[in-house]
């Protein structure tokens, strides 16, 4: 447990009514006792779709209602009514990445801190932009990589820092799904279309970088990090809207190790049309993250955006092989985690999560920028803006 005093209440707004929304309500709704959390507990008083409000009203009849007691949720037709309302104290946003960045100055602009899903923006300009207003307005803000706070990461992250594995000489990851996308996706969902931002990079590749993230970069004290260097990209295009099908990216993570006297090697990898066979990954026969050091490897088992499983292997150890389990309490999805975390960041009166802060989300977003350099990969100039309003057009418009 992790307080003894009654534990305080936040109140979620809820910014889009769509799939990443639905879990993530489940989630928070879940009594945070079942995960040893005893200091916060979760509710939601507003959710907004911008679709209609009869969309709003169904997510809190089917998500909210019967969930947390007498508390009301309002539903609302709009975002901005959501973020005028006063009995919201953080939102959650949960729209595609082209619209990220105008949902979260609407949300600052009306003095709300926000927790904004992944991929924070569309570029790293957008990011600063975003960061520079959250300063400016003392705002809590926080990019929603709800992998980094699964207890899995929390412990490999340690055991590297411990040095369990010597120094970190080459990261592999990747995230990549079996799916056709003239099967999987029609050419205007999110996952494919340009005009949300869609592709591979942005939506999965984050997490493949997510993970030579917090197993290199983050690994060291705040003053050493250093950006890596995109020494080389290899991008798909989706045949029929552009996006990026299929990414590799190649890293250089300059002096990264604890010594100082290494470069770390980072080979990240993203499909959307590859073969993965996630059974036969969850049994373990296929490590998806590979963190090689000069004494042990550790694996981590996918999919690497909810991962449960690693093994650590050592080159000198009489228990050459040793895996570790995880069980997911309280039937969570996972994404709880990163909801106590952003509640707690702002009950405490943070302005950001050490965990995935400005600076870190800002690097990654660059890197992704320079992929996509690289890679050819540009997407329409009205979600490319920092302008601010621009009138996206909302679901179905
Ligand atoms: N952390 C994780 O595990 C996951 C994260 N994500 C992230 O969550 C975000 C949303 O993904 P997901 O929930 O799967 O997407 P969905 O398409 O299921 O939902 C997106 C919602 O955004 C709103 N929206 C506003 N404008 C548009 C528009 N022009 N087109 C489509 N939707 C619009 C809609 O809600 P309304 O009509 O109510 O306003 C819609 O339901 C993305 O950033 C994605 O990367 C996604 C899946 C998993
Ligand atoms: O963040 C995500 O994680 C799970 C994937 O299925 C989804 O496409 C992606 O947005």
């Amino acid at each position: 447990m992790t307080s003894k005093s009654d534990p305080k209440t936040v109140r979620w707004g809820m910014m889009a009514t769509g799939g990443i929304v639905q879990t993530f309500t489940k989630d928070i709704l879940v009594d945070p006792v079942t995960r040893g959390v005893d200091d916060i507990k979760h509710v939601v008083t507003a959710v907004a779709s911008s679709s209609s409000k009869d969309s709003a009203d169904k997510f809190v009849a089917n998500y909210v209602e019967g969930k947390q007691g007498d508390t009301k949720c309002t539903a609302y037709g709009s975002y901005k009514e959501l973020v005028q309302d006063p009995n919201v104290d953080i939102v959650y946003i949960g729209t595609p990445h082209s619209h990220h960045y105008q949902n979260c100055r609407l949300a600052f602009e009306h003095n709300k801190p926000v927790l904004c899903e992944k991929a924070l923006t569309v570029n790293a300009e957008q990011a600063k932009i975003l960061f520079d207003e959250a300063k400016k307005r003392n705002l809590f803000f926080m990019e929603a990589v709800w992998t980094r706070y699964f207890p899995l990461s929390i412990e490999i992250r340690k055991l590297i820092q411990d040095g369990k594995i010597g120094e970190v000489i080459r990261v592999q990851s990747d995230l990549s799904i079996g799916a056709i996308p003239e099967e999987a996706f029609d050419a205007s969902h999110r996952m494919v279309n340009k005009d949300l931002a869609g592709g591979a990079l942005l939506d999965l590749g984050i997490y493949a970088l997510t993970w030579q993230f917090q197993t290199v970069y983050h690994t060291l004290p705040k003053e050493k990090r250093k950006a890596p260097k995109v020494v080389g990209t290899l991008m798909t295009q989706e045949p029929r809207t552009g996006a990026d099908e299929a990414t590799s990216m190649l890293l250089e993570f300059p002096v990264s190790t604890p010594s100082g006297k290494r470069n770390t090697h980072g080979i990240a990898t993203t499909a959307l049309r590859a073969h993965f066979d996630f059974e036969r990954d969850q049994v373990g026969a296929t490590p998806a993250v590979r963190i090689f050091g000069e004494t042990g490897e550790i694996q981590v088992f996918g999919p690497i955006y909810r991962p449960s499983r690693y093994r650590l292997t050592f080159r000198d150890k009489e228990e050459r092989i040793q895996d570790f389990s995880f069980v997911f309490p309280g039937d969570i999805h996972g994404m709880s985690w990163e909801g106590d975390e952003a509640a707690r960041c702002w009950l405490e009166g943070k302005l950001e999560s050490e965990t995935m802060g400005w600076e870190e989300s800002l690097v990654i977003m660059q890197t992704m920028d320079e992929v996509r350099k690289q890679g050819g990969l540009t997407y329409p100039e009205n979600i490319e803006s920092t302008e601010y309003p621009i009138d996206l057009a909302a679901r179905g418009a």
